[in-house]
């Protein structure tokens, strides 16, 4: 019997060197669709498992994923946290193992920030390109963390807003981060001053309490929300979640893990990958909330796409 070849580990810098927004937009939206269809041979993925670490006001996400048809089998390991204003600890840290699913061994273990940035951003991007009004030209970022900068680029990236607005808790945040992407961003002192009359609103906040209130938003907006991921956590108030044609990642993820869906008591209309799969109309002169959960294919096939372009790389000669 021959032994497996032991696993390669990929770190962030490698991580960032080979995955770009052009090659996991479209494996993302591949993902969603099989993911929506819930054909056990093309994916199997459990809702998240949290397990609380409660002296340190997190969770610990374990995110396994098959892939029976692309031969894919992945978990995530994702720890976010609680911070305080002010603490300099990551919200989030991940870590991407992926296994050979014949015999069992791990191929690869991988850094899953980079991965965790890009691909949420990128499924936000994608729900915006199906469920945004057309002609969008105002976008509006609450929050200034690792997440703000990730849909900053690739939302920059894939379409052409005339102004990009930006808020956060505090000033100096917000002056941070319009620097660090050499302008071009306008810093709003207040949530509302950001998003009256933006036609897509992002909100990445570690909130646990709304931050977005359906009084401020415009009539036909689209609302891609990132954070609160548990059940008793909030971004988006209950005005926002009534009004709007709730879609999701997930509608099993956002019925255990969403209090914006949960305590709302808001319906969930469809998943993205409904409407890539034409099943599920995209409501575009609505207005629309995409909540975002995060989910495990979308990381498998964020792992695949590193691991295929890495080996690439190391065996060119
Ligand atoms: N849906 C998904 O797939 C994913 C969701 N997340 C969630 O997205 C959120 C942002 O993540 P990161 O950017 O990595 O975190 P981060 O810590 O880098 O950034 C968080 C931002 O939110 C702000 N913030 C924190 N508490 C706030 C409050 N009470 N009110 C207003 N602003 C507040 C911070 O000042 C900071 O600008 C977190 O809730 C995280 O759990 C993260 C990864 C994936
Ligand atoms: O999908 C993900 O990686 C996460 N969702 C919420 C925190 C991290």
């Amino acid at each position: 019997e021959t032994m497996a070849e032991p696993p390669v580990i990929i770190w962030r810098q490698e991580v960032e060197s080979v995955l770009r927004y052009r090659d996991l937009v479209p494996r993302l939206e591949d993902a969603l669709g099989k993911f929506s269809r819930r054909d056990s041979a093309e994916v199997v993925q459990p809702v998240r498992t949290a397990v609380p670490l409660q002296k340190h006001r997190g969770f610990m996400g374990l995110m396994p994923t098959y892939m029976e048809n692309d031969g894919v089998l992945s978990t995530k390991f994702v720890c976010f946290y609680k911070r305080e204003k002010g603490s300099t600890l990551p919200a989030v840290q991940a870590t991407v193992v992926l296994l050979d699913p014949e015999r069992g061994n791990i191929k690869a273990v991988m850094d899953g920030e980079v991965i965790t940035a890009m691909r949420t951003a990128a499924v936000s991007a994608i729900s915006a390109k199906l469920l945004m009004a057309s002609g969008a030209e105002v976008l509006a970022i609450l929050g200034t963390g690792t997440q703000a900068l990730s849909h900053y680029t690739v939302f920059t990236e894939m379409f052409s807003f005339k102004e990009v607005r930006v808020w956060s808790r505090t000033k100096e945040n917000v002056e941070r981060f319009v620097r660090s992407v050499g302008g071009g961003v306008k810093g709003c002192g207040s949530a509302e001053e950001a998003v009256r009359g933006a036609d897509v609103i992002v909100t990445v906040t570690g909130s646990t309490e709304p931050v977005l209130h359906g009084q401020w938003v415009k009539a036909g907006a689209h609302v891609a929300a990132v954070g609160a991921c548990r059940p008793d956590w909030r971004e988006l108030d209950d005005v926002l979640m009534k009004s709007a044609v709730v879609y999701t990642d997930s509608r099993e993820g956002a019925l255990s893990e969403s209090g914006d869906v949960i305590l709302s008591g808001a319906q969930v209309f469809a998943e993205l990958g409904d409407v890539i799969n034409g099943t599920k109309p995209a409501e575009r002169e609505k207005t629309t909330v995409f909540k975002s959960l995060g989910m495990g294919v979308e990381d498998a096939v964020s792992a695949q796409l590193v691991f295929d372009q890495w080996t690439a790389k190391e065996t060119k000669p």
